[in-house]
C-alpha cells in the first residue's frame, strides 16, 4: 500500500475558519428542510383558515391566526421563499422568465422602450427581471419587503382604466399555490386576463403578444387528484391562453403563457382525474 493511501486525508482549512467569531451571518440559516416546513405549515394554516371561513367558524379561523402570528406570520414565511431564491437553493425563478423572453427583447435593446411587467408576490427589487433593461416592473405583495414593493392584494388593485394601468408580461411565480382555495386559483387567472394588454409600449410600433409567466411546484400539476397537465391546459385555452414554453425541474413547473387565443372562460370544477392514496389535493375551480 502506497504511503499515500495510509495517510488520514486532512480537509484543507475553510476561510470561513479564520474569520473572528464576531463575524456572523446576517440571517440564522434554516435549513433546507427547516424552510419547507415552515413554507408548507404556513400553507396548511391558510387553508385551514380558509376553510374556517368558508364554514362561518370565526373563533376556529382567530385560534388559526394566531397560530400563523406564532410561526412568525407571513413575515417569516417569505424569509422562507426567500432563502428557497438562494442560488444553493434552486435560485431566483424570474431568470427562467429572462431567459425565455431574451429573444422578444432583442428588439428593445438601445431603444427607450420597455417591456411592463407586474409581478405578484414579489420579494426582491432585485432578481433578474427587475435587473433587465428591457424591462420596467411593477412589483406587488400582500406584505412589502422593501420600498419598490407595493403592498397590495393583487385581487383588490383596481382594474385598469386605460392601457398604461396594462402590462405585457404577468409573473406569477409561486404565487397559485399560495391562494389557500381552488375557486380563488381560477378567479387569479382570470383576473390576470384583464390586466394583460396587447398594445406596444407607447411610442413604438413593436408587435407584443403579452404572457402569463407562472411557477408552481412540480407536485401540483404532477401529483395531484384534481389537477394534471392536462386540464390545466383546458383552463388556461378557455381564458384565451397558449402554452409557449414549460420546464421541469425535480421541484418545479415553469410555464409561459402567451395571451394569444380568446377569452372564453368556462367552468371547471373540482373533480377526481387522478385518483390515489398518495395523491395531494390540488385544484383550481374556474367558476
Ligand atoms: C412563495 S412567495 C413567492 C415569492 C417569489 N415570487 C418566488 O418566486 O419565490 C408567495 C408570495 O405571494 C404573495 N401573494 C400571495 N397572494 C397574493 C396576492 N393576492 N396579491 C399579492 N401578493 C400575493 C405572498 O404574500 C408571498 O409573499
Amino acid at each position: 500500500m502506497s504511503r499515500a493511501s495510509t495517510q488520514r486525508y486532512k480537509r484543507p482549512a475553510l476561510l470561513s475558519g479564520s474569520r473572528p467569531p464576531t463575524v456572523k451571518a446576517k440571517h440564522a440559516a434554516l435549513s433546507s428542510k427547516a424552510t419547507r416546513n415552515l413554507i408548507r405549515s404556513h400553507h396548511r394554516l391558510l387553508k385551514a383558515r380558509a376553510q374556517a371561513v368558508q364554514a362561518g367558524d370565526d373563533i376556529l379561523a382567530g385560534k388559526i391566526d394566531a397560530q400563523i402570528r406564532g410561526n412568525g406570520g407571513l413575515k417569516s414565511y417569505q424569509l422562507a421563499s426567500k432563502l428557497g431564491q438562494s442560488s444553493d437553493r434552486g435560485g431566483d425563478s424570474s431568470r427562467v422568465l429572462v431567459d425565455w423572453m431574451a429573444p422578444r427583447l432583442l428588439p428593445l435593446e438601445n431603444t427607450p422602450y420597455k417591456l411592463r411587467v407586474l409581478e405578484i408576490g414579489a420579494l426582491s427589487t432585485k432578481n433578474a427581471c427587475s435587473m433587465n433593461k428591457c424591462l420596467e416592473v411593477t412589483r406587488i405583495d400582500l406584505n412589502s419587503q422593501e420600498p419598490g414593493i407595493l403592498k397590495q392584494d393583487f385581487m383588490e388593485r383596481p382594474l385598469p382604466n386605460d392601457e398604461g394601468d396594462r402590462f405585457h408580461i404577468i409573473s406569477l411565480s409561486l404565487v397559485l399555490n399560495y391562494v389557500p382555495d381552488a375557486a380563488g386559483r381560477g378567479d387569479m387567472l382570470k383576473r390576470c386576463v384583464s390586466f394583460m394588454t396587447k398594445a406596444s409600449p407607447s411610442g413604438s410600433s413593436l408587435a407584443i403578444t403579452p404572457s402569463l409567466f407562472f411557477v408552481l411546484p412540480v407536485a401540483c400539476v404532477t401529483n395531484s387528484r384534481y389537477l394534471t397537465e392536462s386540464r390545466l391546459q383546458d383552463i388556461m385555452s378557455s381564458m384565451g391562453f397558449v402554452l409557449a414554453k414549460s420546464k421541469q425541474t425535480s421541484k418545479l413547473i415553469f410555464q409561459l403563457w402567451d395571451h394569444a387565443g380568446d377569452y372564453e372562460p368556462k367552468p371547471f370544477r373540482k373533480e377526481t382525474l387522478n385518483p390515489g392514496k398518495s395523491r395531494n389535493n390540488f385544484a383550481i375551480v374556474v367558476k
